[in-house]
């Protein structure tokens, strides 16, 4: 089960200046969220609008496929991805969470020299696998580290290396699709109508997680729950009423979205949902084209970690914060905490359990946060598997597209993003970006 508790978001615990009369707000919504789940869901359809994630928990064939691709690599203790954003960001997160049966996946989504160095200094190039991601197929960070990573296999490996290269990209656009056909490499696809941020739940996120012997067809099992709750009416359709919330919260004045998981495990559940939120929803025009700079600002905390760096500013800062917490029922190993003597100050704790306390810890932060006028919500996970987490980023991905329609915003383009990635290749001197190095050069920018 994922169920959400709303009740600290109510006007009658957190006063009506932060609060919402919860259930009315709903009742009043609910045609517009239903209107927005008939537009997203006939969209669907159409591969122009990107909601291809919307099917991707059901294509069972593409599950088979990596299946059977892993089945096949002997010898591979470790797989190096490439890939940022989008490209790795959930794999990223789920592997953290649940990796640890199969290969160890290694992420390398920067460009920062020494760390790509002694990462490819400590692995052996027989034992390990290329994952190459990239939907445009041409990002320079990603080409960039593949370029790196072919040279350290074709040194080590000679003629061998194809035998540890894998592709996924898309089936027609940039240099990688070309690049694997022409040396026969391993690949998969990136539907086109699978934006990057929504791609978790295709090969990008299925094959390395497959390798790190993740249950990705319980990922996907649970995805289908959020998409089949995804189409019922307001009342029973869970992603609508966090976008609703959230969307809520944002006409509150609470413009920053805190993810606050208690748990080590979804320590970077929050970088995957800060791309999608930022990316998504982060918009300067709507869909008719006028000027609305909106976007509520993601903003990642873990859990009971943060009760001692972040929990102060969620308290006692300004009121512009909406915390959603996640938690888990069941824990699937537990420490007790055992007595001490000369210890007995701690009394309190002997007998308890880690995960007691970390239970006890999140249920005290939710209610220390309303009791300070704070809109907080909690989601919460039978226990941390990967049908729960399934379940949890399709449920997210679908937040997103209900937040985009109530927003009226394109959430399924990022053009915010392109000026620097053009003013970079102007500054390494690509050929066509002439003009906008004379403009860098104009204003004293150098590399
Ligand atoms: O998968 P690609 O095309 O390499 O893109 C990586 C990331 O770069 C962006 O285009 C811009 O940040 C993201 O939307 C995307 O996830």
């Amino acid at each position: 089960m994922l169920q959400v508790d709303f009740a600290n978001l109510d006007a009658s615990r957190i006063g009506p200046d932060q609060g919402v009369e919860w259930t009315r707000e709903l009742e009043a919504a609910a045609p517009r969220l239903e209107a927005a789940r008939d537009a997203l869901w006939e969209r669907a359809g159409d591969p122009a609008a990107m909601l291809g994630w919307v099917h991707l928990p059901e294509a069972t064939d593409v599950l088979r496929s990596v299946q059977r691709f892993v089945l096949a690599q002997e010898g591979v203790r470790d797989v190096l991805v490439l890939g940022i954003g989008g490209s790795a960001l959930g794999a990223k997160a789920l592997d953290a969470a649940l990796g640890g049966a199969g290969a160890r996946l290694h992420f390398v989504d920067n460009v920062e020299p020494e760390p790509v160095a002694a990462l490819l200094d400590r692995l052996d190039p027989a034992a390990t696998l290329v994952n190459v991601i990239s939907k445009s197929g041409t990002t320079a960070e990603t080409m960039a580290a593949f370029l790196i990573a072919l040279d350290w296999l074709r040194r080590a490996l000679g003629p061998r290396w194809k035998d540890r290269v894998v592709v996924t990209t898309d089936p027609e656009r940039g240099v990688l699709r070309p690049y694997a056909e022409r040396h026969g490499l391993a690949s998969f696809e990136i539907p086109p109508d699978v934006g990057g941020r929504f791609s978790v739940f295709s090969p990008v996120g299925l094959l390395p997680l497959a390798l790190a012997g993740v249950d990705v067809a319980g990922l996907l099992a649970g995805a289908r729950m959020a998409g089949a709750l995804a189409r019922a009416d307001a009342g029973g359709n869970l992603p609508a009423q966090t976008a609703l919330a959230q969307y809520l919260a944002w006409r509150k004045g609470q413009r920053i979205s805190v993810l606050m998981p208690y748990s080590s495990r979804l320590a970077l559940l929050p970088s995957w949902f800060v791309q999608l939120h930022a990316e998504s929803l982060g918009k300067a025009y709507d869909r008719s084209g006028s000027r609305v700079h909106v976007g509520p600002t993601p903003l990642p905390a873990v859990g009971a970690t943060d009760q001692h760096a972040q929990v102060q500013l969620f308290r006692e800062g300004p009121f512009d914060k909406l915390v959603v917490f996640v938690r888990h029922r069941e824990a699937d190993r537990d420490l007790i905490l055992p007595a001490e003597e000369g210890l007995e100050e701690l009394g309190y704790l002997f007998g308890k359990s880690l995960f007691q306390l970390l239970r006890a810890e999140a249920a005290a932060t939710a209610h220390a946060l309303a009791e300070a006028r704070r809109p907080n919500y909690t989601i919460v996970l039978e226990q941390i598997d990967a049908y729960h987490l399934g379940w949890l980023l399709q449920h997210l991905m679908w937040q997103t597209a209900f937040l985009g329609e109530l927003f009226d915003v394109n959430a399924f383009d990022q053009p915010g993003v392109e000026l620097g990635k053009r003013y970079t290749y102007a500054l390494l001197g690509r050929p066509g970006y002439e003009e906008l190095a004379a403009e860098l050069a104009r204003a004293g920018v150098e590399p």
